[in-house]
């Protein structure tokens, strides 16, 4: 599985703009030969969370459009980073997957909201977990600052995830966090971490890339630099099986002792 992640800068409460950089990276990710393209978390908007009401996107329409269209032209699976969208009367930070053949297989609102960039003012959490198949493979996906719930991770790989993709706006003042995060939810639920940041800066942060492809014993297969990029990487899925047999964690553990 050849898998392109899309570090990119977004601009800043510009859904129009944004469509036409992201469209651009995307037919750029499938030339290099991606067949899963993976974007970083609202990508439409930024942060500009005051003004969602003018630029969330209405039931998420417009984005699902877009890339149902370009994953059925490109034959390319996209795991859609997330966007803002706007459901009912509230808002929300939705991911999006698109199969290959251009279906719709998935949807998931972030379900920890991240206070110090005020999405508990203007956003709705989500409740379900994200979990889909794509050639046959079992993934999960999660966004942003959902990384730090150990248990949220826990909870897609005990439901058979062997990738877990996580998308972001990270900012570079953390970005030690996010790092160490990401390696260590990669090694203690023994699967791939396919994890994708944004690069350039909004009115309250800077955020410096570094997203990552990490193995399910922890190495590190690609990490982004600080600029845009689209890093593209061949994983090798045995790895998972081999890992979970040298070290049977998941045989291991003792349920009824966590609760
Ligand atoms: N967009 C986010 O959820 C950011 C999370 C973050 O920066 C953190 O430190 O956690």
């Amino acid at each position: 599985m050849k898998i392109a992640c899309v570090q990119l800068d977004i601009e800043f409460g510009n859904p129009k703009e944004n469509f036409k950089r992201v469209e651009k990276k995307i037919r750029e990710a499938a030339l290099q030969g991606a067949n899963l393209i993976v974007l970083p978390e609202m990508w439409n908007t930024g942060y500009d969370l005051t003004r969602l009401e003018d630029i969330a996107d209405d039931k998420g329409v417009k984005t699902k459009e877009f890339l149902v269209k370009l994953a059925k032209e490109l034959h390319t699976h996209i795991v859609g980073g997330s966007v803002s969208t706007k459901k009912k009367d509230s808002f929300y930070n939705t991911m999006y997957i698109v199969n290959h053949s251009g279906e719709l297989i998935a949807e998931y609102d972030k379900a920890h909201l991240f206070k110090l960039m005020d999405e508990h003012l203007y956003l709705k959490a989500g409740d379900s977990k994200n979990i889909f198949m794509l050639d046959e493979v079992t993934m999960g996906g999660v966004i942003c600052y959902d990384l730090r719930f150990p248990e949220w991770f826990r909870a897609h790989s005990l439901n058979g995830a062997k990738i877990i993709f996580v998308p972001a706006q990270w900012p570079s003042a953390r970005i030690d966090h996010w790092k160490i995060l990401l390696q260590a939810r990669a090694i203690e639920n023994q699967c791939y971490i396919v994890a994708v940041n944004r690069v350039g800066e909004d009115p309250n942060n800077q955020f410096n890339g570094n997203s990552m492809v990490i193995a399910p014993w922890g190495d590190i297969v690609w990490v982004g630099n600080e600029e845009e990029t689209i890093g593209l990487v061949d994983i090798d899925l045995n790895l998972v099986e081999e890992v979970r047999g040298r070290i049977p964690v998941f045989q291991d553990r003792r349920e009824s002792l966590y609760k």
